[in-house]
């Protein structure tokens, strides 16, 4: 039987998406699981690195039965013109539509989950895109599909043997504090665990719980989260039978060694979950949406405008979101 293709959306089509695009899909065409890019035929077939043979399919079913002669779009045309480096409002409706439509093919079940190719923020915005990422805008396109047990969005970040959940996500650094609820922390911790059982194959999974100030509050001397919000949390967390503990100070959190007493840590905030994660594997690290009723995943890092169009792009995380996704679109069945 022909396997359900992921559907890959194109994201900023002049950040390095296309040419990611195109380098995953020489290196996987071989791969039990195909792939189909929803984006702009002609973004692709102009994409640097080496032409790759683009044929545009009707849907999912002929994305996979041409997967390993050519890479199958679905084809969406953004406003020109795309000019590699140059973002550009006017791509916003398609960058858009094509997260749409590849959430859209996930819910229905016709593909097996939704990889996303970077967008930039700030040309969304300035076209009127609400939404401070994708996890947030999947959230949304995905609200009235069925979830089991807690729903997110919760970001996670994997590279190598560390995974990082975030209980806040794009967040001015100066309003973390008055966004970090004990309710808010839970519901988190039990997303997260959720995910690791369910996407990750982890029985009992262990979940650090990181602290926000310096030395996780020092008992309260240095900052009061961690006494009110954070170690009450916790606890709530092990009463539902989370195996949860913390708050543990976040430097001393992520060497080789501390990494072998958890499976996840739950962070609180971006900077603190994502810096270890790109210090550690920044060309393997992928950023995995949990608690939506879709598989998501994504490269971990952006749309790279400063190197776009040149042919020096490297193809790895992309490829690394790409079998994940696989992995737990078929752990989910
Ligand atoms: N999943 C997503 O959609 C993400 C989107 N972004 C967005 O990307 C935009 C640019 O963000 P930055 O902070 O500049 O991060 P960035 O990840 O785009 O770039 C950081 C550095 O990594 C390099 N780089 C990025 N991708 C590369 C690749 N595939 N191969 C080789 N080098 C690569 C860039 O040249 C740059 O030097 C922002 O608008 C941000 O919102 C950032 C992270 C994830
Ligand atoms: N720093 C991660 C990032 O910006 C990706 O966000 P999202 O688009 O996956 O929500």
């Amino acid at each position: 039987m022909t396997p359900r293709p992921l559907a890959l959306s194109l994201g900023d089509p002049a950040g390095v998406g296309p040419e990611i695009v195109t380098k995953a899909w020489r290196a996987l065409r071989g791969a039990p699981s195909p792939f189909m890019v929803v984006g702009d035929a002609l973004v692709l077939r102009a994409a640097p690195g080496g032409a790759a043979p683009v044929r545009v399919v009707s849907g999912p079913d002929e994305a996979a039965r041409v997967f390993a002669e050519a890479l199958p779009v679905l084809d969406l045309p953004a406003a020109g013109p795309i000019v590699a480096g140059q973002p550009s409002a006017a791509a916003a409706p398609a960058i858009v539509r094509w997260i749409e439509t590849a959430a859209g093919l996930a819910l229905s079940g016709a593909v097996g989950g939704v990889v996303t190719a970077p967008i930039a923020k700030a040309p969304l915005y300035e076209a009127g895109f609400q939404f401070p990422g994708h996890t947030e805008f999947l959230a949304e396109l995905t609200a009235a599909g069925g979830q089991d047990g807690a729903r997110g969005p919760v970001m996670m970040l994997t590279a190598a043997d560390l995974r990082v959940a975030l209980a806040t996500i794009h967040e001015p650094l100066a309003r973390v504090s008055s966004l970090l609820t004990i309710e808010g922390i839970v519901n988190a911790g039990l997303v997260t665990a959720q995910a690791l059982r369910r996407d990750f194959g982890i029985a009992a999974p262990r979940l650090a719980v990181a602290g926000l100030n310096p030395h996780a509050g020092e008992s309260g001397s240095i900052g009061r989260e961690e006494v009110e919000i954070v170690e009450p949390a916790v606890r709530a967390l092990r009463d539902l039978g989370v195996e949860a503990f913390g708050p543990k100070p976040a430097d001393s959190l992520f060497h080789a060694e501390a990494r072998t007493t958890y499976d996840a840590v739950l962070c609180l905030y971006h900077d603190q979950a994502l810096i270890p994660v790109k210090m550690l594997d920044f060309w393997g690290g992928v950023n995995v949406t949990l608690g939506l009723p879709i598989v998501r995943t994504s490269p971990d890092h952006g749309t790279g405008f400063d190197i776009a169009g040149r042919g020096i792009a490297r193809e790895d995380s992309l490829i690394a979101a790409i079998r994940l996704a696989g992995e737990i679109a078929a752990r989910r069945g």
